[in-house]
């Protein structure tokens, strides 16, 4: 279960009303109705999300929010207010609020924002949206993506063009179907087309449709994506693969919102919602002349930039984890994951993202002999694959690490010089190095309460708590007890 949610209202009858209603949907909330009740709760223990009102008896919910973000930067929070104001709407989206909900609100949205917030709604396979019985997975509670939901919820009522930037594999498809599930256009159709994958010359007529004749070829009237996409999404891949001419044509139909088919002579108009998605850097293709500048500003409306995966390394597990019952799904045999073994995928470097840790997963599943996954047959499938195995942390006093006097520069340029970490491993073990110190240091101040030591460092416990893990730091031997 995971940490409870702190509500701070005065309203008592919405306090209430508002408790209830997430009690029911198991989730355990704590209630204060002032801004010093807040900071001593938060001061004494970690909650999963900061629920708050913006007038209080002690002050204004939205002006202290600030210190909230710089003492606790991954809680999540949600602004509630009874001043429907277009000032108060942007001076809490100014604040950083994951969700801004003017009173009176949609129980049921509230619901919704809660869970995506804290990430229930993202951990568990969540088939709840869409008719279809479709499950939106998207899973993974670190900062970036929670930074990526924020953003996702600020387009689900609007209709603005958005365009998703990220490495291969990061989810950006995903990203767009959750925008088309979660939002108001669910009951017409998502259409996704990957205009790298159609030849140039007949990307023209498949986006927008050609009348018969059109060309040799062209024996009946075709209908378009865009027309396809009628009342849903039309989601444009790899946009940076598209042709200038192409281009040409799509930077008219924004503009206009009509497209003309191939061969005709009148424009229609289109009603579909535009997400494009590029792992290209479109910039230099701007200055390079092969990405029109005015078309990408056009698309670039509101932009979402999805994280690879070797920045959200808290992901790893879980989304290990849900492809792993999503492979039991499948018809796989049903496998379990050990801590180890999480812990070694977390260390491996997944530069295919997301999509190359599926399929692993899946291989895993069908390969492992027991239906407990343990390091050992993480490493077997590895080696099978042949990655190269990240090493494991250098363990303090290995020589490796910096010694007492010298600096991380100090340490590199001998790194550097003798080839060891190998390329590729250098970052890992930088961390280590800088984390060590860091982390006895933290332990030692606070007698070994890793609590403590993670709201002082600003991180969250888990994160402290996984990577005292790897680097075999054992917080006892800080605490009272341990020096004994
Ligand atoms: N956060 C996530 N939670 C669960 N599954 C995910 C997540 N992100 C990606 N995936 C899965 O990883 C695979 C790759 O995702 P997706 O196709 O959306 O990536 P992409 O960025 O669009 O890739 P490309 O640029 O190559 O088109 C898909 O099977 C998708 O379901």
């Amino acid at each position: 279960m995971s940490a409870p949610i702190l509500l701070v209202e005065d309203d008592i009858s919405i306090a209430i009303v508002i408790t209830t209603a997430l009690e029911d949907e198991g989730l355990d909330v704590v209630r204060c109705d002032t801004i010093e009740a807040r900071d001593r709760f938060l001061a004494k223990d970690g909650f999963s999300l900061l629920l708050t009102d913006v007038k209080l008896k002690d002050g204004d919910g939205i002006e202290t929010i600030g210190t909230v973000r710089d003492n606790y930067p991954e809680l999540p929070i949600i602004i509630l207010s009874a001043q429907n104001t277009l000032d108060t709407a942007v001076r809490a989206t100014d604040s950083g609020a994951f969700e801004y909900f003017p009173k009176p609100f949609d129980l049921d949205e509230l619901i919704r924002a809660v869970k995506q917030a804290i990430g229930t709604s993202a951990s568990r396979p969540v088939p709840e949206q869409g008719d279809d019985g479709m499950a939106l997975p998207l899973v993974g509670r670190s900062p970036p993506m929670q930074a990526v939901y924020r953003m996702i919820t600020r387009v689900l009522r609007n209709d603005l063009t958005v365009l998703v930037l990220g490495e291969s594999g990061t989810g950006k498809e995903l990203v767009a179907e959750a925008i088309h599930q979660l939002g108001g256009r669910t009951s017409g159709p998502f259409v996704a087309v990957n205009t790298a994958a159609i030849p140039a010359d007949l990307i023209e007529s498949e986006l927008f449709g050609h009348e018969k004749g059109a060309f040799t070829g062209a024996v009946n009237r075709h209908i378009g994506k865009f027309e396809q996409a009628h009342g849903g999404t039309l989601f444009l891949d790899e946009i940076g693969d598209m042709p200038m001419q192409a281009q040409t044509r799509l930077l008219r139909a924004l503009q206009s919102g009509m497209i003309l088919r191939v061969g005709g002579r009148e424009e229609v108009p289109f009603d579909a919602r535009i997400i494009a998605a590029t792992n290209k850097d479109l910039l230099p293709m701007i200055e390079a002349g092969t990405f029109r500048e005015d078309l990408y500003y056009r698309l670039n409306v509101v932009p979402i930039q999805l994280p690879p995966l070797r920045e959200r390394g808290d992901d790893i597990a879980a989304l290990a984890r849900h492809f792993l019952a999503q492979a039991a799904r499948d018809g796989l045999p049903g496998r379990a994951l050990t801590e180890d073994a999480a812990q070694m995928l977390c260390r491996q470097p997944w530069r295919g993202n997301v999509r190359e840790l599926k399929n692993f997963i899946f291989r895993l599943a069908l390969l492992a002999r027991e239906d407990v996954i343990d390091a050992k047959a993480v490493r077997a499938v590895l080696e099978t694959d042949g990655y190269s195995q990240m090493p494991a942390i250098a363990p303090p006093g290995s020589g490796d690490t910096p010694e007492r006097g010298d600096d991380l520069s100090g340490a590199l340029g001998r790194w550097l010089a003798a080839n060891s970490p190998e390329p590729g491993e250098i970052y890992a073990r930088a961390m280590a190095a800088f984390e060590r110190p860091l982390f006895t240091h933290m332990l030692d101040t606070t007698s070994g309460n890793q609590l403590r030591a993670a709201q002082m460092l600003g991180i969250n416990r888990n994160t402290l708590r996984k990577r005292l893990v790897e680097l075999d730091i054992d917080p006892e031997e800080f605490s009272p007890r341990g020096t004994g």
